[in-house]
């Protein structure tokens, strides 16, 4: 079996309201997919959806083959999950919790591991009632790995991390990754998918806009050239005058439309004696993309 992880047309609703609409998507087994979306896009609760906690008025939801639903959870054993905030017991130490939740076969070296690997050594045999919200965001994270799970889902893990927290995550997901575990992510920042999610689910007001992957975002929408000279206000007028579609910027941004624009550029301002100084290749953001797919939908991006 191939997915670990399959929703079929799931919705929603909260009372009278519609909080997810026909909501179908897989995870890969072995893939880290990125689940991408506003405040408020519904993320949290196809998760919780996910693990049981909330119940669905329609669709399925399997976890290798086995139906998943506020009561049924046996296809659950071997998922680690954090979700929202982590509950966390304040007298108790990290260990202790580390202890509580872990099986039978989870060794104490086992635990020295992860805990080294999120560098939380220094303050695990400490009271959680001092920690802060990033270290309490690590224990969270560190109770979802514990158990060796298959497939681990994680609501927005990066919050209230430090840069060095945020890079250790970040290689510890992609390690467990490289060994096959499976990952769902949630996050509204997706500079933070960037770095390690390939697959990309993109929700918008409980809807899916578009099940995409990173390097497909980023190959949409515009790339120009970002051009410096000797004498950028006559460049400018040269080219606008040689029918150039420039860019309006405090820089000279010749759009890359085919592979000869910017050697025609080039052309008009030398034969002008004007010296070209720098010339960068921009290539479309992640985040504008995102944004505009979010302000049109899939029509919206070129
Ligand atoms: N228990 C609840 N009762 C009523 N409405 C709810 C409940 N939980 C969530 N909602 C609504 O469902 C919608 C989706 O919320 P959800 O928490 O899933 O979004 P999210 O994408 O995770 O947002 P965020 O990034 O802010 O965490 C929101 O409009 C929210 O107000």
């Amino acid at each position: 079996m191939n997915n670990t992880l399959e929703i079929k047309h799931l919705e929603k609703n909260f009372g009278k309201k519609k909080i997810l609409t026909d909501i179908s998507f897989t995870v890969t087994k072995g893939h880290i997919v990125g689940l991408v979306g506003a405040n408020g896009a519904g993320k949290t609760t196809i998760m919780k959806a996910i693990l049981g906690l909330v119940g669905f008025s329609n669709g399925t939801i399997t976890i290798n083959g086995e139906s998943v639903s506020l009561n049924k959870h046996q296809a659950l054993s071997k998922v680690g999950a954090l979700i929202e905030n982590p509950g966390i017991y304040p007298y108790l130490t990290g260990w202790d919790h580390l202890r509580l939740f872990a099986e039978k076969n989870i060794t104490k070296s086992m635990m020295t591991e992860l805990v080294s690997a999120l560098k939380m050594d220094k303050y695990i045999h400490q009271k959680a009632k001092g920690y802060s919200l990033g270290m309490k965001q690590k224990l969270g994270i560190a109770l979802a790995f514990l158990n060796n799970p298959d497939f681990v889902i994680l609501d927005e893990p990066m919050n209230g991390l430090d840069p060095q927290a945020t890079f250790d995550l970040r290689q510890l997901i992609t390690t467990k990754a490289n060994e096959g575990t499976t990952f769902l992510i949630s996050s509204h920042i997706l500079g933070e998918l960037e770095k390690l999610a390939k697959d990309l689910v993109i929700i918008d007001r409980g809807q899916i806009i578009k099940q995409t992957t990173t390097y497909e975002l980023l190959s949409t929408g515009e790339k120009y050239f970002v051009l410096q000279t000797s004498d950028d206000d006559r460049a400018q007028q040269l080219l606008l005058d040689h029918n150039f579609n420039l860019k309006e910027d405090i820089s000279i941004l010749v759009p890359n439309i085919d592979n000869n624009s910017l050697a025609n550029a080039l052309k008009v301002l030398i034969n002008n004696n004007i010296d070209v100084l720098d010339v960068q290749h921009k290539d479309n953001d992640l985040e504008v993309s995102l944004l505009e797919l979010l302000q049109h939908g899939e029509e919206g991006v070129k």
